[in-house]
């Protein structure tokens, strides 16, 4: 579809009957194509590519998916508008076929009638809320410091991005109620599933795709083993979808590979994103280090609901991550009819639609003048922490209207809360273990955006002991204690 070229007058509204009282046409939307040779560069580099297109505009018209004329929306309250409720704006999702193939249409992301949307994920959502979390914590923590206690006692530089995955994975698995057994056979399957959404986007069997198909076949099969066995738990998420969904067994496993694919190659790319800052950023790994001896000393080890805001730094550094590498640069919709933008701007009914969060966060004026650093103090206030620093107790400041790494509306992310508090739980481990021990990256690698931000080398990383200083400060009960006498490494 070529998008109004662009000044020429869409079908809408309808022509009056006398040639007098012919509406004016809307004015042209703000053209942001983007030379040809350019457009592939929505794959490498989606969130550059965004700010392309946008040029710090609210919306743009651009090149999306096979080129494809796209409305880009680059500012938080119109997306807040649009995606409020969808029902009401006339904004519907918008998935390229091979994303449906590949997850399944009764997926609650793929879902478009709005009552079923709501239904879905109503179901979905006592897992998820705040309360369904804070009980799962102690199990995330104690996956978080198992997996880092085998960092720290392995010899030879660990895979940070493959080490998140299987965290995140276990995290889920946790959640669905799968047995451990189950966990290696299906984690090897999704990473060759994930590789299905890599262009070109055919499903022969030779292409990624056709690898990807042919490995949800094998998850759809392991699920199904699963589910005969009977041993999920009666009152978990799997047997609600079941009591939801009944003989429609499909949308059942729609729904799981939905769940471990949102929730397993997000979060761990943004675990991996975290640990390759702090490994770079010694100084905000001391800081970290001193926030979590305080909170230790204060709170113990459990972290508690009070633990976790008696540390301000470390979801400081959890916001920093989620800004400076976006795990998910937008999010794609259609307009189910023509929708009226301010300014009487009009998306055409059929439009593809990309909706930037990316962008909104580089428009953000407060952090123009260093956007490109790694630096969570902006996410602070108080204690002479910078802006606005007023020398009373550091706390988080309130966060920007623009930054919204977990989307906007109807859609929002499900599983925030858990997201975060994987985060929360390996960066304050992270900070634990800083005290006694420094973070090293081997080879730092290219960082590949689609179809999610990852390392291309899975970022080998070790952590080395330091000194005489550094032990003395090691506190008891850190994972780095747990490792002692496997980890004794000479630095
Ligand atoms: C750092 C980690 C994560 C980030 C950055 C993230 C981001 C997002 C974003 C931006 C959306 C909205 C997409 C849209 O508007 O179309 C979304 C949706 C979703 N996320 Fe997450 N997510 C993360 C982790 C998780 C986790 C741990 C789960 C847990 C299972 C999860 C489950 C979902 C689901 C089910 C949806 C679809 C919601 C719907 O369509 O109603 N996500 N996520």
């Amino acid at each position: 579809m070529r998008v109004a070229a662009i000044a020429e007058p869409s079908s809408f509204p309808p022509p009056h009957d006398s040639a007098a009282a012919a509406p004016a046409p809307p004015p042209p939307l703000p053209d942001g194509r983007q030379p040809w040779w350019r457009v592939p560069k929505q794959l490498l580099r989606p969130a550059a590519y965004f700010e392309d297109v946008l040029k710090g505009r609210d919306v743009a018209v651009g090149q999306f998916a096979v080129f494809r004329d796209t409305v880009f929306i680059g500012s938080a309250p119109l997306a807040r508008e649009l995606l409020g409720s969808e029902a009401r704006s006339g904004i519907n999702i918008g998935w390229p076929p091979s994303f449906v193939k590949l997850i399944g249409s009764h997926g609650v992301s793929l879902v478009a009638d709005p009552e079923a949307h709501k239904q879905t994920r109503a179901l979905m959502m006592p897992f998820f809320s705040p309360d369904a979390v804070a009980a799962k914590m102690p199990a995330v923590q104690g996956t978080a410091r198992r997996y880092l206690a085998e960092w720290v006692a392995s010899p030879a530089p660990f895979s940070a991005y493959d080490g998140m995955k299987r965290f995140t994975f276990d995290v889920l698995v946790l959640e669905l109620g799968l047995a451990a057994e189950e966990v290696s056979r299906m984690s090897a399957l999704f990473q060759i599933w994930t590789r299905g959404f890599m262009p070109p986007t055919v499903p022969l069997p030779f292409t990624p795709m056709g690898k990807g198909m042919a490995a949800r076949r094998k998850i759809r099969d392991t699920l199904l083993t699963i589910f005969a066995a009977g041993r999920l738990p009666p009152d978990g998420l799997v047997a609600r979808l079941q009591a939801h969904f009944g003989d429609n067994t499909e949308a059942v496993i729609d729904n799981i590979i939905t769940l471990i694919f949102a929730g397993h190659d997000t979060s761990s790319s943004a675990l991996t994103s975290m640990l390759a800052a702090l490994a770079a950023d010694p100084r905000a790994l001391a800081r970290l280090a001193d926030e979590q001896a305080a909170v230790l000393a204060a709170h113990g080890e459990a972290l508690t609901p009070a633990a976790v805001a008696a540390a301000p730094y470390a979801t400081a550094v959890i916001r920093e991550t989620l800004r400076i590498r976006p795990v998910v640069a937008g999010a794609m919709r259609t307009a189910v009819r023509d929708v009226e933008l301010p300014g009487g701007l009009v998306i055409p009914r059929g439009c593809p639609m990309a909706v930037a969060f990316s962008a909104m966060a580089a428009r953000e004026p407060a952090w123009q003048a260093d956007r490109g650093e790694f630096r969570p103090e902006r996410f602070l206030t108080g204690g002479g922490s910078g802006s606005g620093g007023s020398g009373g107790p550091e706390s988080l400041a309130p966060q920007p209207a623009g930054f919204n790494p977990f989307g906007i509306g109807t859609r929002y992310c499900l599983g925030s809360h858990l997201a975060l508090a994987e985060m929360g739980a390996m960066v304050a481990e992270l900070g634990r273990l800083g005290g006694s021990h420094a973070l090293e990256v081997e080879q730092p690698g290219r960082w590949e955006e689609f179809p999610i931000l990852r390392p291309d080398n899975g970022l080998p990383t070790r952590f080395v002991r330091k000194g005489p200083r550094a032990s003395a400060a090691e506190p008891a009960g850190s994972v780095a204690a747990d490792a002692r006498g496997l980890c004794d490494q000479p630095a």
